[in-house]
């Protein structure tokens, strides 16, 4: 079966995206291309699958975030909707504070087994909201909002009849700053032009219909770079351990890597212990936390970012090796034993 293409649907709670879920629905159907819905609540009730027409299939998965409490639920999702439904496309509505990078590295690890390839990353934006919320202090749901824009690879500025020609220009002026990458659009209940959408972003993607050419490429292209995926500004890099590492020059790595990793998450091991540590890195801050494997883990590192230097990240593992020699030497085992780990 060939390449299923995958649409993310984000955006925080309320801004548009079922609204935009009904619009793309109906363009698909008009072109008679079949879609799949995992449309995905917090909460145990999905209010909004019945706004949706009965021949669409939808698999909901309620009570969790998608991004987090029922990720593993989400690779067997997509793998089951590839299997027994045979879709010409896959959507995925995030909950509103599903953090998409989450969702790509989920979508990255179906595509091992199946095959399936995210496509485009669409946040929706609540301007008003939006603007609300950036006038504010930082907090989470500002963080969160911003983590959705980064990833975005189209960004619907909707509901901009709640604001008027100034503040737009404020919150377009916000979105350019936190994503440079991403093509963004204005919108009223999220109506645009469906084609414009699927439009070919230079270099990357073809429009919808000539999907079917590029799926050749695109495979070669996955199967040459097994643990480097890349979608468009957002890609990741994977790197597994031969073995324990030094923990400070571990730390030292976060503290020295580059601007454009703004994620890394794993399984660590340090030298001198016979702990593994979870440890994960988000936006300049580390946080590692000792756990207690019920079955084997091999230690790993998951790299994302935009547009970053794998090859610089890769060497500076590789040196944190050569760290580890010497230090080994040097320290005989002076390894930090708090559980908790922050820094900025
Ligand atoms: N005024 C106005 N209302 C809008 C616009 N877009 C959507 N709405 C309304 O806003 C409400 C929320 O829209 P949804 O599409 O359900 O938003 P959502 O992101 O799916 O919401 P959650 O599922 O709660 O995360 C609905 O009542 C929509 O009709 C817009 O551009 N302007």
């Amino acid at each position: 079966m060939s390449m299923i293409p995958v649409y993310i649907l984000s955006g925080f709670l309320g801004s548009g995206k079922t609204t935009l879920l009904s619009r793309m629905l109906q363009y698909f159907k008009q072109k008679d291309k079949k879609a799949a819905v995992i449309m995905n609540e917090i909460g145990d009730v999905n209010m909004d699958g019945l706004l949706l027409e009965n021949d669409v299939p939808v698999v909901e998965m309620l009570n969790g975030c998608i991004c987090c409490t029922i990720r593993k639920d989400l690779c067997l999702t997509l793998s089951n909707i590839y299997h027994e439904v045979q879709p010409d496309l896959i959507i995925i509505e995030a909950t509103g504070v599903a953090n998409p990078l989450e969702l790509i590295e989920g979508i990255a690890s179906a595509s091992l087994d199946v095959n399936i390839e995210l496509r485009l990353v669409t946040t929706v934006v609540a301007a008003p909201h939006f603007l609300l919320v950036t006038h504010r202090a930082r907090g989470k749901t500002r963080r969160l909002m911003e983590e959705q824009i980064r990833c975005a690879d189209l960004l619907l500025l909707n509901q901009t009849d709640q604001l008027v020609g100034d503040y737009i220009e404020e919150v377009k002026d916000k979105l350019v700053t936190l994503n440079q990458h991403a093509k963004m659009i204005e919108t009223v209940r999220c109506e645009i032009d469906m084609d414009l959408m699927f439009q070919p972003v230079p270099g990357d993607l073809e429009p919808f219909d000539d999907m079917e050419k590029q799926q050749e490429s695109l495979i070669e292209n996955m199967n040459q770079h097994v643990h480097h995926h890349t979608h468009q500004h957002v890609m990741t890099y994977t790197h597994r351990f031969d073995g324990g590492v030094d923990r400070q020059g571990f730390e030292e790595l976060f503290r020295r890597i580059p601007n454009e990793v703004y994620r890394a998450k794993g399984i660590v091991k340090f030298t001198g212990d016979d702990k593994f540590y979870l440890f994960q890195y988000a936006f300049r801050e580390m946080e590692m936390v000792k756990i207690n494997p019920q079955h084997p883990v091999v230690p790993v590192a998951v790299f994302i970012g935009e547009h970053f230097d794998r090859i610089q990240v890769q060497e500076s593992i590789q040196n944190l090796t050569g760290t580890l020699l010497q230090n080994n030497i040097k320290q005989s085992g002076a390894i930090l034993e708090e559980e908790l780990c922050f820094f900025q």
